[in-house]
């Protein structure tokens, strides 16, 4: 009795943090109506007298306002950080527990190589979950067969690995991390005779099974089509070594033609959601990319910890994990670990929920039906023109539905027909499916519309971070990888930002100011492109023409400047730091930061107003896994890798060069025209940014190996530099 009224979870407010973030709130806005004050009144005197330029000014003065606006935007994150504590052991016996499908999406096993997507299958599969309440499907958007082979052999091999993993209780369950782990015994059978002669037999069969995808996966890159047939396949003979019952297992490829929009990622999970409810519907979702492997099998229990306690309101729509990354170096040069999300994301989930961060949560099926769709009293026709004809996947909707999979797992002719229409490409078009239900398609960061979607129809979602990361995935480690994820992720935001659903406009009375604030913020952070290259280019073209546009260091709104540059700077070290980082994780942070904004974004924005006005289709440039050597060798030693196409790499270089340039001309200037007072800011700005960014400097003169930045780019960044410094000088005089 006892048991049961501990809670299941804990939500603590943060309030250190809390307090910190209210006073620098206050302070800064008080600094920024300084600045403000200070720039009105400038601009004004300069409209009357017209003795200094005023394009300049004005561009200075918009993209201050632009900094301004996306800084009280962010400051939705800092006004409730919260942090979440589960217990699982107080969770009842595993006979209460519901069903969960998990769902794995893979698309090119050249990029994905099958190895690491297998261990991903295997370690769900190994989830510490009652079997027979368990499946586990694999979207192949390259329908190769190299997969499916993949996957069958993966099967064979987790009738092993599974009895093994749950005779001793093992806390690694993905077999690559577990054989490869240094003290890979971290169980209590250490010294057991019988248990290391299993490891052993276990080892010997999965090196035979790596050895097996070897040779299977030689002519991989040319496996994948995107003109197939729907294939699912659901793995038969469904008893381990142990004659206990396995996991289902569906090999699941959505028929794809050439000339049919497929909707990328959202598409394949639609198919994934069809087709899973007409073989085992569980009410419960697990998502995760195929690199993101399960690295803690409680996370099931975990997030059940929420589904179900009877006191959290049923509108819980899912709980979503972290990513975490295995392969992250200890200098995390690209900012990889994606730090700076995860920290606001503390303060996103103290307002309502964090938003669906792709993978790695647990999804309340129900959720993704749409609100209107799931009443008792609902019509057929209505049904019917929400998730299309099929009866057998409307009458899954009502949750107590349990298909009927046959024991020896193999489909019935008409069951198999059936899967195989709710994976075809057209399944969706006549219903609601990517619109209202689902996943929505509008954007390919599927996850931030969805989730706002959600949050707008009043459900509400929970962030749980335990020490021992629930999923661990590989994130990109070089320059270029980093870039074009980024701009792909920028593309899709901005993709929102430009259209009715910005929340600004479509959370109004559907969320609370502070999520509106947060989803706001978050689409809109590609925009800081704009105000990042006003102040990249304009304070050096006017320091080379000696225009001052801040206050003189004798002036008093100097120290504003001044206050506010450092507080916002400190608060951003007071952040890494309480978050458990170094200091240099903030100067990697600043660094990426930096790039990011001079070259994704910039793609980012142009591509998306193209999209906008349809001269442009967005599409998902997949992420690429497969390591190189010799840039693993580079990012190990936290040496920058800066191989990537001439279009990434020469906005950064090229701000550079005009920054370095800026900076030594104006500080001749300031020599002979003792104007160090006037021009001291404008100084300070080329010369932050050249001292930041070293690593540029050191890419394009000073480094001999394979990752610098090669002669013919910065020759062409130059170029571009003198350019812009000419035309920005025309330009900037007025
Ligand atoms: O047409 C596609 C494209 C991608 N994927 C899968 O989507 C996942 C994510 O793709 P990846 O190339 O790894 O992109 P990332 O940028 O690393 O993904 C992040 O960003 C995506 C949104 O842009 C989210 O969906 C992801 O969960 C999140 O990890 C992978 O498993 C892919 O196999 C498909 O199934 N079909
Ligand atoms: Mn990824």
């Amino acid at each position: 009795m006892e048991k049961t009224r501990l809670p299941l979870h804990l939500c603590h407010v943060l309030k250190t943090d809390l307090i910190i973030n209210r006073v620098y709130m206050f302070f800064l806005g008080t600094a920024l109506s300084g600045l403000f004050y200070y720039r009105i009144t400038t601009l004004s005197n300069i409209i009357k007298t017209r003795e200094k330029p005023l394009v300049p000014h004005l561009l200075v003065f918009i993209s201050e306002l632009l900094f301004t606006f996306l800084w009280v935007l962010q400051q939705a994150f800092r006004w409730r950080p919260v942090t979440r504590t589960v217990y699982p052991d107080r969770l009842p016996g595993d006979d209460e527990f519901p069903p969960v499908d998990v769902f794995i999406c893979t698309a090119d096993p050249s990029k994905e190589p099958s190895l690491g997507v297998m261990n991903t299958v295997i370690s769900a599969m190994a989830l510490d979950y009652p079997p027979d309440k368990l499946a586990v499907y694999l979207s192949d958007d390259g329908g190769s067969y190299v997969t499916l082979q993949a996957v069958r052999e993966a099967w064979k091999f987790s009738k092993w690995w599974l009895p093994f993993c749950r005779k001793y209780e093992l806390k690694i369950r993905c077999p690559e991390a577990y054989f490869s782990a240094e003290e890979s015994c971290d169980d209590r059978f250490i010294s057991c005779s019988e248990f290391l002669a299993e490891k052993k037999e276990i080892e010997k069969r999965y090196n035979e099974f790596k050895e097996s995808l070897e040779k299977n996966c030689v002519n991989a890159s040319s496996s994948a089509s995107r003109d197939h047939a729907p294939i699912i396949e659901v793995m038969n003979d469904a008893v381990d070594s142990s004659q206990q019952e396995m996991p289902i297992l569906a090999y699941v490829a959505r028929e794809k033609r050439p000339s049919r929009p497929h909707h990328f990622k959202a598409g394949a999970l639609n198919a994934l959601i069809r087709v899973s409810a007409v073989i085992s519907n569980a009410p419960y979702i697990l998502v995760l990319d195929c690199d993101h492997y399960c690295n803690n099998p409680t996370s099931a229990r975990q997030a059940m910890c929420y589904y179900l306690d009877p006191e959290i309101p049923p509108k819980l729509a899912f709980v979503q994990f972290p990513q975490t990354f295995h392969n992250i170096s200890e200098h995390d040069l690209y900012d990889g670990r994606l730090y700076c999300y995860w920290r606001r994301w503390l303060g996103f989930d103290g307002v309502g929920g964090p938003s669906v961060s792709g993978c790695n949560l647990y999804l309340k099926r129900e959720a993704l039906y749409g609100t209107n769709n799931v009443k008792n009293d609902i019509d057929l026709n209505h049904l019917k023109k929400s998730f299309g004809s099929s009866n057998e996947l409307i009458r899954s909707i009502s949750m107590n539905y349990k298909p009927h999979l046959p024991k020896e797992r193999k489909l019935t002719d008409a069951q198999a027909k059936e899967v195989k229409r709710l994976a075809s490409c057209d399944y969706d078009s006549q219903s609601e499916w990517g619109k209202e239900v689902g996943f929505i398609y509008f954007s390919v960061v599927e996850d931030v519309i969805t989730s706002q979607f959600l949050h707008c129809q009043g459900w509400i979602s929970v962030w749980v971070d335990p020490p021992r990361p629930c999923f661990l995935g590989s994130c990109p480690t070089n320059l270029s990888d980093t870039l074009v994820q980024y701009q792909r992720w920028a593309l899709g935001l901005m993709q929102i930002s430009l259209s009715k659903y910005c929340a600004l406009l479509y959370g109004r009375g559907r969320m609370s100011t502070l999520q509106i604030m947060c989803y706001t913020a978050n689409v809109f952070d590609p925009i800081y492109v704009v105000p990042f290259y006003v102040l990249a280019v304009v304070p050096q073209i006017c320091l080379i023409h000696g225009i001052p546009l801040y206050p003189k260091v004798s002036d008093p709104f100097f120290i504003v400047f001044a206050f506010v540059f450092f507080a916002s700077q400190l608060k951003h070290v007071q952040e890494v730091v309480s978050y458990g980082y170094s200091l240099m994780s903030f100067l990697y942070e600043l660094r990426m930061w930096m790039m990011r904004s001079a070259s994704s974004c910039l793609y980012a924005v142009i591509g998306a107003v193209l999209d906008k006005i349809g001269l442009h289709n967005a599409h998902f440039t997949l992420t690429n896994k497969a390591g190189d050597d010799d840039q693993a060798t580079l990012y190990q030693e936290g040496i920058y890798d800066f191989q990537a196409s001439p279009m990434l790499i020469a906005p950064i270089c090229s701000l550079y060069i005009l920054n370095v340039v800026s900076f030594v001309v104006g500080m001749a200037r300031i020599v002979q025209t003792e104007s160090g007072s006037e021009m001291f800011v404008q100084a300070f700005i080329p010369l932050f940014g050249v001292i930041v960014n070293y690593q540029v400097l050191e890419g394009m003169v000073l480094r001999k190996d394979r990752g610098r930045i090669s002669a013919s780019v910065s020759l062409l960044s130059a170029v571009i530099a003198t350019f812009v410094l000419c035309f920005g000088s025309l330009f900037l005089i007025y």
